[in-house]
């Protein structure tokens, strides 16, 4: 079975009216399969972010549809979509954000503590193993490597069980080998737990990672490739890149 965790339907998205008006996505259809791994890739500019942003209720379409399992994103009200974010969704970014005075442990509960909840240390100890950190739960971020401290962020992204983890330039900030080792536990996450997860990313040899990478130019799907290798990936963003608008 090949559910469709998010389904974007003619998405388009337009900052600003008149003369100055963007439109950064052009009636964007694109569906990411639950329990996949896809990394999102394309020019600067292509709207890589802004499809992101709109699939995880971050921003709302100017029109189009975004179906998150089997709830339509568009409609809700502020309140709503609020909560399916914090319920629903996970999001990293490629600053780790995380509270510099809490512990591991304690920014790995905010999220819960904010939706007013009492987090179980059985919840926390879980993402934290997650991300392979049991041992680093008392420590601060100051004491913890980049890549540490990215792992963190992820485990608070998943403390309420996502549908989804998104990633903007999840590895941007990391060396290669610590990036490595971050992108082959998102790998796991989805082999072996079955979590789907998309990433925004520059770099080929992260989107190797994933089990298709989705191409965008100009606000709109330029193509897909699966089992990518990241020469092939690096051959594409060239080719891309030659091509003139
Ligand atoms: N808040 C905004 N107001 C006006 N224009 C915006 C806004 N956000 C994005 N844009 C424009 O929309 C287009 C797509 O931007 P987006 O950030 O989604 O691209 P991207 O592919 O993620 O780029 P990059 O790789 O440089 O991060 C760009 O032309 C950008 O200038």
């Amino acid at each position: 079975m090949n559910r469709d965790a998010i389904r974007l339907d003619r998405v388009v998205r337009t900052f600003g009216t008149g003369d100055t008006a963007v439109t950064a996505l052009h009636e964007l259809s694109l569906a990411f399969a639950a329990g996949t791994f896809t990394a999102v890739m394309g020019p600067s500019g292509s709207g890589k972010s802004t499809l992101l942003q709109c699939a995880a209720g971050l921003d709302r379409p100017t029109s189009g549809s975004v179906l998150l399992g089997g709830t339509e994103l568009t409609g809700l009200t502020e309140n709503r979509l609020t909560r399916l974010r914090r319920d629903r969704i996970g999001f990293v970014f490629q600053a780790f954000n995380l509270l510099p005075t809490l512990t591991a442990e304690q920014n790995v509960a905010l999220p819960l503590r904010l939706a007013g909840r009492r987090p179980s240390r059985a919840a926390v100890h879980d993402a934290l193993a997650r991300v392979g950190l049991t041992d680093r739960a008392r420590h601060r971020p100051s004491e913890l490597s980049g890549g540490q401290q990215q792992r963190v962020a992820i485990a608070r992204a998943l403390i309420t069980r996502p549908d989804v983890l998104f990633g903007d330039e999840p590895t941007g900030a990391l060396d290669s080998a610590t990036s490595r080792d971050v992108l082959r536990m998102l790998r796991g996450m989805a082999d072996d737990e079955g979590q789907t997860i998309v990433m925004v990313t520059h770099d080929p040899v992260a989107a190797a990672h994933a089990d298709r990478v989705v191409f965008l130019a100009d606000g709109r799907l330029d193509g897909a490739l699966d089992a990518p290798s990241a020469e092939a990936v690096a051959a594409r963003m060239t080719r891309m890149a030659a091509t003139p608008c």
